[in-house]
């Protein structure tokens, strides 16, 4: 494969991300509920008045969110299609990947909590 940039391969490739993007979406339920938190997020920004910094740090929360969502779900996805029936390595790679998703949406929740909470009460006084 030639390493030259080429135009025509990069819009190749968007459009195979685009297409997981929205297979993902049909398909996954928590990363339909992780869409609908980042558009709240995103209205709750705007309205309490975000500083650039604090913004940032929400856009970079939501990322670390949906790309967790998107890994797992590429993982139990190809766990299906390697292994369908029980298998002890399966669950735990299963469970393993499910816990970086739980992570990130922690690491997201507090992180929303310490920019959130205090421009909400001042908002509200
Ligand atoms: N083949 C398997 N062998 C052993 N345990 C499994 C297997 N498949 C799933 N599990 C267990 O069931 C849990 C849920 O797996 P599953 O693939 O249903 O994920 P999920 O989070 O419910 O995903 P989704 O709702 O997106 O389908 C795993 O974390 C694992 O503990």
């Amino acid at each position: 494969m030639s390493s030259r940039f080429s135009i025509s391969r990069f819009r190749k490739s968007l459009c195979y991300a685009w297409a997981g993007l929205k297979t993902a979406l049909r398909s996954e339920q928590n990363l339909r509920f992780h869409l609908i938190a980042t558009v709240a997020a995103m209205i709750l920004s705007f309205v309490v008045s975000l500083s650039r910094v604090e913004f940032a740090l929400i856009i970079i929360c939501i990322g670390l969110v949906l790309v967790a969502e998107l890994v797992n779900t590429a993982i139990e996805k190809l766990c299906d299609k390697i292994a369908p029936s029980l298998d002890e390595q399966i669950k735990l790679i299963k469970d393993l990947s499910a816990a970086a998703v739980l992570l990130a949406a922690i690491t997201a929740f507090i992180c929303g909590l310490i920019i959130f909470l205090p421009r909400i009460f001042s908002f509200l006084s």
